[in-house]
C-alpha cells in the first residue's frame, strides 16, 4: 500500500511537471505558427523591411531559444520516474495474479462459499470483483481441474463485461467457458495436445487433491493400516463442521497451570484450555505480550522478505513460486535478541521440557489464502540413520504460538480429532507428537486452515526428544 501511494504520487508529479512545460510550449507554438503563417505568405515583402529582419532575428535569439530550453527541460524532467522503473522488477507479475486467484479458490473450496457471494464481495463486506478478476479466478479453477467453478467464474466475468475493459479478452473468457463446460476429459480428446491436458491434471492434484503421504517407519504396527483422512475432512474441520462428541467434551476443562508448583508460575499461573483429551491438545493463553510480539515480528521481517526474493528469482518452476508465496518463514535463535531467549525460557517453564535440544524459533507469515496442508510434525526416519544424523532426536512436541489474530479462517485443524484451534494473539497450542513409547502419534495429524481474511503470524518451537528423557519418561506401553 505504501509503495502504491508513493508511486502514484511520483507519477502525478511527473505528469504535472511535464504538462506545465508542454503548456508553455503550446503557447510558443501557437504564437510562432501564427507569425510563421503570416510571414511566409509574403516572404519577399517581409524580409526587405529592416524592422522585420530585426523581428526575425530576435525570434530566433529569444523565443526559439526559449523553446529549445523548454525542450531540454522537458527531456530532463521526471528523473524521479526512474524510481518507478527501478522498482518495476519487484512488481507482482502474472504469476502472482495466478497465485492469489488460487488463494481465493482455496478459500472458496475450504469454507464452502458460493461464487456469486465472493464475486459480489459478500465475504464480510469486502469489495466487488471486476471482470478480469473473475476471469483470472476462473482460469485458476480451470488449471486446478475445478470445471464447475471455472464455469461459474467465467459466467460472472462475462456478465460483468463492459466494452473497453482493460486486460480482458471477451473471446478468451468465452473460450474458457466452453472448455470448462466440456470438462477436461473431452478437452484432452479434442484437437488439443494431450500432454498439456495431463500437465493440467497434475497441477490439479498438487493444488487441490494433495495426496497425503505418511511414511510408515516409526508408526506402531497397530497403526500401519491406518487410513488418513483426506482434504475433505480437513476442510470440514476448518469450517468447524465437526462436533465434539459429548463424552469427550465432558473431559475438557479450563484451568490455571503452575506446572506442579514451578516457582516461575506460582504467582503468575498460565491459563489453559483443553482442546482434546487424547492426544492431549491444550491451548495456553497470554504466553507472550503484544510488545514482545512486535519485537519478534521486527526481528523476523528482514529475513522473511529476503526469502521471497530468493524464491521469485527461480525461474524454473512457476507453480512452485506461487505455492511458496502463500507462506513465508524465518528462523530466530536465542542470540537474535533477548526477547527470543526469554521466550525460550518461558516455554521451558510452561512445558517442563528442556530447550537444550529444541529447534530455533520458526516465525511464519501467511497471506490471504495461505495454508499449510495436513501433516505430522515428526519426520519418519529409519532407526539406524535417525540418531546418526539427528542426535537431537525427533520432534517430540510442538509449541505453536499465534502472533496475530486472523479476521476469518487461519485456525489450526487437528483432522483426526476434529477440532480447530483459534488463532488468538498471544496464545499457544501445545501437544506431544509422540507416545511415551516413542511411536509417532498419528492422531496429531494437523494443518493450518487457509486464511480467509487477514494476515496470520504464527511461530513454532519444536522440542526434540534427546533432551527429554528426564522430563518425559519413556514407557513401554504407549498409552501409559
Ligand atoms: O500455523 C499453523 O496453524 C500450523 C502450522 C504447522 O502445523 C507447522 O508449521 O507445522
Ligand atoms: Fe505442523
Amino acid at each position: 500500500i505504501r509503495h502504491e501511494s508513493v508511486l502514484a504520487a511520483t507519477l502525478q508529479k511527473y505528469i504535472k511537471a511535464k504538462m506545465e512545460i508542454l503548456q508553455n510550449l503550446q503557447t510558443y507554438a501557437d504564437e510562432l505558427s501564427e507569425i510563421a503563417d503570416r510571414v511566409s505568405a509574403n516572404k519577399e515583402e517581409y524580409i526587405i523591411h529592416p524592422i522585420n529582419q530585426y523581428h526575425l532575428i530576435k525570434r530566433f535569439a529569444t523565443q526559439w531559444t526559449e523553446v529549445n530550453q523548454l525542450l531540454d527541460r522537458f527531456n530532463r524532467t521526471g528523473k524521479k520516474t526512474i524510481s518507478i522503473k527501478n522498482a518495476a522488477h519487484l512488481f507482482p507479475k502474472e504469476e502472482d495474479i495466478k497465485g492469489s486467484a488460487e488463494g481465493i479458490l482455496r478459500i472458496q473450496e475450504t469454507y464452502n462459499l458460493n461464487t456469486s457471494d465472493i464475486a459480489k464481495g459478500n465475504i464480510s463486506g469486502k469489495k466487488d470483483l471486476t471482470t478480469d478478476e473473475c476471469y483470472h479466478i476462473g482460469k485458476a479453477a480451470f488449471n486446478g481441474g475445478l470445471y464447475d467453478r471455472c464455469t461459474q467464474w467465467m459466467q460472472f466475468s462475462l456478465q460483468r463485461f463492459e466494452e473497453g475493459t482493460q486486460n480482458f479478452s471477451k473471446a478468451h473468457a468465452e473460450e474458457y467457458l466452453k472448455l470448462c463446460e466440456m470438462g477436461l476429459d473431452e478437452f484432452a480428446d479434442d484437437a488439443y495436445n494431450i500432454t498439456d491436458a495431463l500437465d493440467l491434471r497434475n497441477r490439479a492434484n498438487l493444488i487441490f487433491f494433495r495426496p497425503i503421504v505418511a511414511t510408515k517407519a516409526h508408526i506402531s504396527s497397530d497403526d500401519k493400516s491406518y487410513k488418513f483422512s483426506d482434504d475433505k475432512k480437513f476442510s470440514k474441520v476448518c469450517r468447524g463442521d465437526v462436533k465434539i462428541p459429548k463424552h469427550v467434551e465432558r473431559k475438557l476443562h479450563c484451568y490455571l497451570h503452575t506446572n506442579n508448583g514451578n516457582p516461575w508460575l506460582m504467582f503468575n499461573p498460565v491459563k489453559v484450555e483443553e482442546l482434546w483429551d487424547s492426544p492431549h491438545i491444550v491451548q495456553f493463553y497470554d504466553v507472550i505480550t503484544s510488545a514482545e510480539v512486535d519485537k519478534i515480528k521486527k526481528l523476523a521481517k528482514p529475513s522473511l522478505f529476503r526469502a521471497i526474493h530468493v524464491v521469485s528469482d527461480e525461474e524454473d518452476d512457476d507453480f512452485q513460486k506461487a505455492a511458496y508465496r502463500i507462506t513465508k518463514i524465518s528462523w530466530l535463535n536465542d542470540t537474535s535478541g533477548p526477547v527470543i531467549a526469554k521466550l525460550t525460557r518461558r516455554i521451558s517453564e510452561i512445558t517442563g521440557l528442556s530447550m537444550n535440544t529444541s529447534e530455533e524459533l520458526q516465525v511464519a507469515n501467511y497471506g490471504v489464502g495461505g495454508e499449510y496442508p495436513p501433516h505430522l510434525d515428526v519426520a519418519s526416519v529409519s532407526n539406524t540413520t535417525l540418531f546418526k544424523y539427528h542426535p537431537e532426536g525427533r520432534r517430540i512436541a510442538t509449541f505453536l504460538i499465534y502472533l496475530s489474530e486472523v479476521q476469518e479462517g487461519g485456525g489450526t485443524a487437528f483432522v483426526e480429532a476434529g477440532v480447530t484451534a483459534k488463532p488468538i494473539k498471544g496464545s499457544a497450542v501445545f501437544w506431544y507428537n509422540m507416545y511415551p513409547s516413542g511411536d509417532i502419534d498419528i492422531r496429531t495429524f494437523h494443518g493450518a486452515c487457509p486464511v480467509m481474511i487477514g494476515n496470520k503470524w504464527a511461530s513454532n518451537k519444536w522440542i526434540r526428544e534427546a533432551g527429554e528423557p528426564f522430563h518425559r519418561q519413556c514407557k513401554l506401553d504407549r498409552n501409559a
